[in-house]
């Protein structure tokens, strides 16, 4: 039996931050901002194996008005959720993921993050892809504002 889960962030590029996506920080003059570290690539792979495993989402499980999460490394969150998809006898086939930056250029930076992803996972970093992608200078992820990031993960029992 198999399960698809699909999981989306989005987080405001502010001046002051580290820019802190799968894990890695990534040299910019702008960082994401959030109750954690605002990881929006970790949040979406989190949320897609919540749904997969229909055990609800991100902010229910580490919610923001909870100090406890403030600053969170959101490695750990995701080790928790996928400890819980887990222990409701989930594993995890594969990731894809996408990462919408019309900046920094982040191919340099996606065999780092998988690394991560899929150590935190317990997977192999075959079955984690990350890609990047520009808005081509449209909207607010355009302008530069935000990043955004997708996901979808497929479980299977086990
Ligand atoms: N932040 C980004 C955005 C894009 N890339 C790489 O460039 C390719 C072309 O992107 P377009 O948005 O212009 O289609 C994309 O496939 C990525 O390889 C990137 O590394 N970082
Ligand atoms: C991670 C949490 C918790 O610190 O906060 P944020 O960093 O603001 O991230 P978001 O994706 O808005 O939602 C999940 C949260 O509850």
């Amino acid at each position: 039996m198999f399960r698809v889960g699909q999981g989306y962030d989005v987080h405001r590029l502010v001046e002051g931050r580290p820019l802190v996506l799968g894990g890695v920080v990534i040299p910019h003059d702008k960082g994401l901002l959030g109750h954690s570290d605002a990881d929006a690539l970790l949040h979406a792979i989190t949320d897609a194996l919540l749904g997969a495993a229909a055990l609800g989402d991100i902010g229910r499980l580490f919610p923001d008005t909870d100090p406890q999460h403030a600053g969170a490394d959101s490695r750990v969150l995701l080790r928790e959720a996928v400890s819980r998809v887990r222990a409701a006898g989930w594993r995890v086939v594969n990731i894809d993921a996408t990462l919408i930056a019309q900046q920094p250029k982040l191919a340099p930076h996606v065999d780092a993050m998988r690394a991560r992803i899929a150590e935190d996972l317990g997977v192999g970093v075959d079955v984690v892809n990350v890609k990047g992608k520009t808005n081509e200078k449209l909207g607010y992820l355009g302008r530069c504002e935000a990043i955004e990031a997708q996901a979808v993960c497929l479980l299977t029992r086990g």
